[in-house]
């Protein structure tokens, strides 16, 4: 596993009795590749195993991104979300360890979270957003689609018409929609977006690590079957990324046109 001193696209720091971790390639839309990905999941693991860490703030560098999902342009121009530990791109791995770590984590939510990056925050326990942060998927616009906790989960939170809405229409929504909609907890001015996180944090470590552990599994028992439908709809995903009609998706963004596929009616 990655050390943290060994991280390029991800930071781990810890304050007073939490882990901060901030995916950190802002040129890209704090977009993550496989290494990111691996990344953030020795991040989460190094804070589960932290005596120090009670909770996990997830947020993402400078003011325009949380996170983008996919890096898109790297998909684009080698096929791939680049070279990993083990060869496995390990995205499925990423969302399993945010759910199994017993301590709760705490999405930051610093500029627009969209795609495979609004998932993560959706994943996290509680959501704190930034007045101006947006939230949305993308996957049908860039040929992609996230069938297990990204569409299963999500209806969970907003309920089954919204989740369709935000599937279907791709539209980005403003966080006070998101709060409407209980995809957040709390919408702050954008300068108090850390303090608001480590409010939360602050709370939480004080509080019986035990029973946090209890109710978190309690809370995902009840989902955890979601995981079987990521099994297939990632294996789904594996084969339809290698499809003309999902390049069409990924390269229409890389040169930055409109995707046309009307071919695959
Ligand atoms: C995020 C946007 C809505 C922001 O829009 P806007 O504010 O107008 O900014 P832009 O000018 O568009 O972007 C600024 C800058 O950032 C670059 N960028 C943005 N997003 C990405 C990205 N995802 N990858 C790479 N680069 C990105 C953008 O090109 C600009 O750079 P310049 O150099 O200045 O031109 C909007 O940007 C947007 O819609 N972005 C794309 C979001 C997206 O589609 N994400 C991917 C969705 S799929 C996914 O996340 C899951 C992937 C996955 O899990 C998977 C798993 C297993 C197998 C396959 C897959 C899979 O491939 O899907």
């Amino acid at each position: 596993m990655i050390k943290p001193e060994e991280f390029t696209d991800v930071s781990y720091e810890v304050e007073e009795s939490w882990a901060v971790v901030t995916i950190d390639r802002p040129e890209r839309y704090n977009s993550f590749r496989g290494r990111t990905v691996d990344e953030l999941i020795a991040a989460f693991k190094h804070a589960w195993a932290d005596e120090r860490v009670a909770c996990v703030i997830l947020t993402g560098a400078g003011d325009k991104a949380f996170c983008a999902g996919g890096d898109v342009k790297e998909r684009a121009q080698t096929g791939s979300y680049g070279p990993t530990e083990s060869g496995l791109f390990e995205i499925q791995q990423l969302h399993q360890t945010m759910r199994d770590m017993p301590k709760p984590t705490i999405a930051a939510v610093n500029g627009v979270a969209a795609g495979g990056g609004h998932v993560l925050h959706v994943l996290c326990d509680l959501s704190v957003a930034s007045e101006t942060a947006r939230f949305g998927q993308s996957g049908p616009r860039v040929g992609s689609f996230d069938a297990g906790f990204g569409s299963a989960y999500l209806a969970r939170v907003v309920g089954e018409k919204r989740a369709r809405q935000i599937w279907f229409l791709l539209d980005l929504y403003d966080a006070q929609t998101a709060e409407r909609w209980g995809l957040v907890n709390d919408v702050v001015a954008p300068e108090e977006l850390m303090d608001k996180a480590r409010e939360y944090a602050r709370k939480i470590s004080a509080l019986s690590p035990t029973a946090l552990r209890f109710l978190k599994h309690s809370f995902n028992a009840d989902s955890d079957h979601m995981q079987g439908l990521g099994n297939i709809a990632f294996a789904g995903l594996d084969l339809f990324v290698q499809m003309p009609e999902a390049k069409e998706g990924a390269n229409a963004f890389a040169e930055k046109r409109a995707p046309d596929f009307s071919p695959w009616r």
